[in-house]
C-alpha cells in the first residue's frame, strides 16, 4: 500500500478556533457524562476451548454496534468501588470451585466458559455473547444502559472512516477498559486503557478497518518487534510494543502509555521558545535513538513535534513513536513519505533516499521548538520548495538532474507559482533570521539541512556536533569571538573555547 500522509494545515494551528487533530479528539473523549449507568467491573478468568489471547490474533467476527465516546455513561467512581475486581475474582473463583471442586483444568474450561455465560450473559450483547467464545481469558468488559440498548439498534462497530466507534469504558478485547481517546491520525485512532490483567495504563492504537493500512499496520508492528528485540533493556528512546491482535477487523496495537506529544506541549506553552537546553536535551536523545535505527537499518519516515513523545513522570525524557510510515532501508515500499512541512528535499523531488530524511526533519523540528512555529509552513508542495530555496538558494544541479519530480516545481528552469499564485526568490531569507539562537545551533540546524542527503550529517556526526557538546554556559563564550571565526568552522570554536 502506498501510504499518503494526509498533509496537515499547520497554518490553522495559530487561527483562533483551530486545535490541532490530537487535541480536539482527545477533548471530545472528555465530554460530560450522562445518565445512569449499569457499570459493571468485574474481574474474571475464565477459558474457553479457543486459543490463547496472548499468543494469538483474537479472531474477529462481523462488526456489530458500538457507541460513540461522547455517549458514555459512567458508574460513579465511589460506585465502582464497591465491586473490586479483586472481590469479583475471588467471588468467581469460589463460585466455580464450589461448582466444580474436582475439575480438571480442560473440564474447568468449558465450565467455566458455560458458567461465566450463564452468569453475566445478560451484560453482554448479543454480538459479544458470540464472540466471548473467542477468548480463553476474560478481564473486563464494560457493561451499561445504554450499550445493551443501542446494540440492537445499531448493528455497526465502524464510523463511515472505517475507525472502530469508541466509547468510554467499553472494553477491548475482553481485557482493556477503555478511559480516553489520546490522538487520531490517518491510520486510526489512539486510546489510553486500563489492562486489566496487569492492572496498568497503556497505549492501543486502533487501526481503521482496510485491507491496505492492515497490511502496513503489520509492517509497524514488525518493525517495533525488531526495534524492541533489540532493546530489551528499554534504554532506546523508541516506543514499546506489549501486544498485538485483531479485534472487530481492527488491528490493535498495544504499547507502553506515554504522555503528551512536544505539538501538544507546544500548545501548552502557548507556543513559546522552548529553552534552547530544554531543545539540546530533546535532540540528543532524538539523535541516539537516530543512532538505533540506522544501526538496524530502519528509517522512521515521519519524524515531527507530534511523534515525539514525554515519557510520563521523566523529566525531559521522550520517545520516538508512531512507526507507521517506517520501513527497512532494503524494503522500501513508498516513494512518497513524511509530512509535508518536515519533508526531506529528495523525497520532495522524487530521488531516492535513506536514513537522511530523519535527519532533516529534525532539523525542521528542532528550529521548530526554538521558534514556536514550523520553519518550512508550506501549503503545497511549490510553496515547500520555494521555502526552502528562500533560505537555502536554488536545487543543486546534480539534484535537479536526478529528480523525477521537477516538472511538478519548474518549468524550463523557471519556478512554478504555488497554489497562491506566489513565487518566492531564491536566496531572499537568511538562514540567521529564520534560525533563531547562537551560532553553534544555527551551524548544527544547516548541517542537518543540507539540500543533498549525503552531506547532511549522520546521527553519530552529530551527536559530535559543537553545539551538542558545549554546555549552554560555553555558548556565551562564544559571542566574544571574532565574527570570521564564527562563520562556518564550530570545530574550531570548540578548540579556541
Ligand atoms: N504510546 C502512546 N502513548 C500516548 N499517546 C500516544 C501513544 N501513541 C500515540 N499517541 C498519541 O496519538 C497520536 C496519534 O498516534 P500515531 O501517530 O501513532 O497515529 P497515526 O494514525 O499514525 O498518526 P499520523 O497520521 O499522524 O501518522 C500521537 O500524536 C500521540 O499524541
Amino acid at each position: 500500500m502506498r501510504r499518503i500522509k494526509v498533509d496537515r494545515l499547520r497554518t490553522l494551528r495559530f487561527s483562533s478556533n483551530s486545535r490541532p487533530r490530537t487535541t480536539k479528539n482527545a477533548s471530545n473523549s472528555r465530554s460530560p457524562k450522562q445518565g445512569k449507568t449499569l457499570m459493571s467491573k468485574f474481574h474474571a478468568v475464565v477459558m474457553s476451548q479457543e486459543k490463547s489471547f496472548d499468543n494469538e490474533m483474537v479472531r474477529s467476527k462481523n462488526s456489530f454496534a458500538s457507541y460513540q465516546l461522547n455517549h458514555v455513561t459512567s458508574r460513579p467512581l465511589s460506585k465502582l468501588r464497591v465491586s473490586t475486581p479483586v472481590k469479583r475474582t475471588k467471588f468467581l473463583q469460589k463460585f466455580l470451585l464450589s461448582k466444580s471442586p474436582e475439575a480438571t483444568e480442560t473440564n474447568v474450561k468449558e465450565y467455566t466458559l458455560g458458567k461465566f455465560i450463564k452468569q453475566f450473559k445478560h451484560e453482554l450483547t448479543d454480538y459479544e455473547l458470540g464472540e466471548v467464545f473467542s477468548y480463553k481469558f476474560i478481564y473486563y468488559w464494560g457493561v451499561f444502559e445504554e450499550k445493551l440498548a443501542r446494540a440492537e439498534i445499531n448493528k455497526v462497530f465502524d464510523d463511515e472512516k472505517g475507525n472502530l466507534i469508541l466509547y468510554k469504558r467499553d472494553h477491548i478485547a475482553f481485557r482493556y477498559e477503555i478511559i480516553r481517546l489520546l490522538g487520531q491520525g490517518s491510520f486510526g485512532q489512539v486510546c489510553e486503557c486500563l489492562d486489566h490483567k496487569d492492572n496498568s495504563k497503556v497505549a492501543v492504537k486502533i487501526i481503521k478497518n482496510s485491507k491496505n493500512l492492515a497490511s502496513q499496520a503489520q509492517v509497524e508492528i514488525k518493525i517495533l518487534k525488531i526495534l524492541n528485540e533489540n532493546d530489551p533493556n528499554n534504554e532506546q528512546s523508541i516506543l514499546h510494543i506489549k501486544d498485538s491482535f485483531i479485534f472487530r477487523n481492527h488491528i490493535c496495537i498495544i504499547t507502553e502509555l506515554l504522555g503528551k506529544n512536544l505539538y501538544e506541549l507546544q500548545i501548552s506553552k502557548n507556543f513559546c521558545s522552548f529553552p534552547i537546553s530544554l531543545i539540546k536535551k530533546f535532540a540528543i536523545q532524538i539523535l541516539n535513538a537516530f543512532k538505533f535505527l540506522e544501526s538496524l537499518k530502519i528509517i522512521h519516515c515521519d519524524i515531527k513535534p507530534e511523534n515525539i513523545l514525554l515519557m510520563p513522570n521523566e523529566r525531559s525524557k521522550i520517545k520516538i513513536a508512531d512507526f507507521g510510515s517506517s520501513c527497512l532501508l532494503s524494503e522500501k515500499i513508498f516513494t512518497y513519505i513524511q509530512s509535508r512541512f518536515y519533508r526531506a528535499p529528495e523525497v520532495l523531488l522524487g530521488i531516492n533516499y535513506g536514513c537522511g530524511i530523519d535527519m532533516w526533519s529534525l532539523g525542521c523540528v528542532l528550529v521548530e521548538l526554538a521558534n514556536g512555529k514550523p520553519l518550512f509552513p508550506a501549503d503545497c508542495e511549490r510553496e515547500l520548495l520555494q521555502l526552502i530555496m528562500e533560505v537555502k538558494g536554488f536545487v543543486p544541479p546534480d539534484m535537479l538532474l536526478q529528480s523525477i519530480r521537477k516538472n511538478k516545481f519548474f518549468n524550463q528552469g523557471e519556478i512554478l507559482p504555488d497554489k497562491h499564485g506566489n513565487i518566492r526568490k531564491p536566496l531572499s531569507v537568511k538562514f540567521s533570521e529564520v534560525v533563531p539562537g547562537d551560532y553553534l545551533f544555527l551551524d548544527f540546524v544547516e548541517r542537518c539541512l543540507e539540500w543533498e542527503p549525503w552531506k547532511r550529517m549522520t546521527p553519530e556526526e552529530a551527536l559530535e556536533h559543537s553545539w551538542i557538546k558545549t554546555h549552554d554556559t560555553e555558548n556565551i563564550l562564544e559571542k566574544s569571538l571574532p565574527s570570521r571565526l564564527l562563520r562556518r568552522k564550530p570545530f574550531l570554536i570548540k578548540k579556541l573555547v
